[in-house]
């Protein structure tokens, strides 16, 4: 055990209502909206490879030339005049997010509130107006939870530093972090039904070194906004070791490292609370209007969301709107395949977790109470889902389809070495479906619990 004044404050998951509320949600929507969505990846008709929402910090032959300077006037000309929050709203209550996280500011440093600590605002464009309120307003009235995203890395802004390495650096820096700090109480006292701050930007040297520093405006965060959510990327601890401390406690209220990347099992998730943030083409988070590689399909992100919920995970697909403030047909038509399977199945996603069950190849097991909810991605030749029930002596009491409560036949699949607790869920043969479907298995009460309740009972 290494001692650290600036490591992790808490171990195990939090326990709190709020945080419970956050556990529950499975689907969460992430929008990347801000200057770089005017060029969107390109600029004179030219297109080029980075991640969109980047575009500023490209040079040489990947960038237009004098690119910096053409970048930094572009917020001159951001009047986005499609934007419209309650439409976003719509189609992101349609399809079945419980929480978005929205760029407040990027790494570029534009704030998309009327920020009173720089003039780089949407204050100070045409459309003049606060978007990150309309953006709360817009979601909470649906029953969206709001995050705002938050990076710490800031190019715009003369104090930031990639390291600290002179005395010159180290002022620098210190107005930087004056200026951050008030940048996030401004935030959480201008947004108070944020529930929480997704951060970003906190890899380099600068940022890693301000173990005290961090610790403490984490503090205070939480002290003005009681129940705020903090996931694990915005500190270091006193040794530089983040995400987790030097002493492998996770950091902050939930692991916030699976960003284009899952879990593959429970064992990756070490009993943290974690989200998954992923974009729908290869590395695209902000809008670029020539998507390159493979795009991913509504059926490669519901069962990446079901995979997250079935390892006890949120899952975030994010949305790049473009520089008028349009979301792309791609991402509007994803959106409404994914709500129309929600619609049917989110019984098997909101409010479930991890099941303690083997892993099997026709799909994923996840769990509210003593129902089981097997989501078939891969049907069985033999119709037979395979079930080996975990639990010592608990049964099986019924099966049915999710979607219309038809029940199906429950085998005994006999005994093996590892395991007498063996079924197969017979899929009806005259069943077809092109969609993944589920499964409802429902169990006994469990023994432990059983001989639990009997004991307290005499
Ligand atoms: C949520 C995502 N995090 C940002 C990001 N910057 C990175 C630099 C290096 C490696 C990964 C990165 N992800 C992306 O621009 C996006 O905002």
């Amino acid at each position: 055990q290494i001692s650290l004044k600036h490591g992790s404050h808490r171990s195990g998951k939090r326990t709190d209502a709020t945080m419970q509320r956050w556990r529950e949600y499975g689907l969460g929507q992430f929008i990347h909206w801000g200057i770089y969505s005017i060029p969107g990846g390109g600029w004179d008709g030219k297109t080029y490879g980075g991640a969109a929402e980047w575009i500023r910090s490209w040079s040489g032959k990947d960038a237009p030339n004098d690119w910096r300077k053409t970048y930094d006037n572009l917020y001159k000309q951001f009047n986005p005049v499609d934007f419209n929050a309650n439409k976003w709203a719509e189609q992101a209550k349609n399809m079945g997010a419980k929480y978005v996280i929205f760029t407040t500011k990027h790494h570029d440093g534009f704030c998309m509130w009327p920020s009173k600590y720089t003039e780089y605002t949407i204050a100070n464009t045409p459309y003049k107006k606060d978007i990150v309120k309309e953006v709360v307003d817009a979601y909470n009235k649906v029953g969206i939870d709001v995050y705002l995203y938050f990076s710490v890395m800031d190019w715009s802004h003369q104090g930031w530093r990639y390291d600290i390495k002179s005395p010159e650096d180290s002022i620098a820096f210190e107005s930087f972090k004056k200026f951050t700090r008030n940048q996030l109480l401004e935030l959480l006292t201008s947004y108070p039904s944020a529930k929480g701050l997704w951060f970003d930007g906190t890899w380099d040297k600068s940022w890693v070194k301000q173990a005290e520093f961090a610790d403490e405006l984490e503090t205070e965060m939480r002290t003005l906004r009681p129940g705020l959510i903090i996931g694990s990327r915005f500190r270091a601890d006193d040794f530089g070791k983040r995400h987790v401390d030097s002493n492998g406690v996770m950091m902050g209220d939930y692991e916030q490292g699976w960003e284009r990347n899952l879990p593959n099992s429970i064992e990756d998730v070490h009993g943290h609370d974690w989200d998954c943030v992923m974009t729908i083409p290869d590395n695209q988070w902000g809008y670029n209007s020539h998507w390159k590689g493979y795009v991913k399909t509504p059926y490669n992100l519901i069962e990446m969301l079901v995979k997250s919920v079935s390892l006890s995970g949120n899952f975030v697909i994010n949305f790049g709107p473009d520089g008028k403030g349009n979301i792309r047909q791609e991402e509007t038509s994803i959106a409404k395949e994914i709500g129309d399977w929600m619609k049917t199945n989110n019984e098997a996603i909101y409010g479930c977790s991890h099941a303690d069950m083997k892993k099997q190849d026709w799909g994923y097991f996840t769990q509210k109470g003593r129902k089981l909810y097997l989501t078939v991605f891969n049907r069985p030749i033999n119709n037979c889902l395979n079930v080996e029930i975990s639990e010592k002596g608990v049964k099986p009491t019924k099966a049915y389809f999710l979607a219309n409560k038809l029940p199906v036949a429950i085998q005994d699949a006999g005994k093996n070495k590892q395991n007498n607790n063996l079924y197969n869920i017979v899929i009806p043969a005259k069943y077809i479906s092109d969609k993944p479907f589920v499964i409802v298995l429902e169990l006994e009460e469990s023994q432990t619990n059983e001989k639990a309740y009997q004991q307290a009972r005499t």
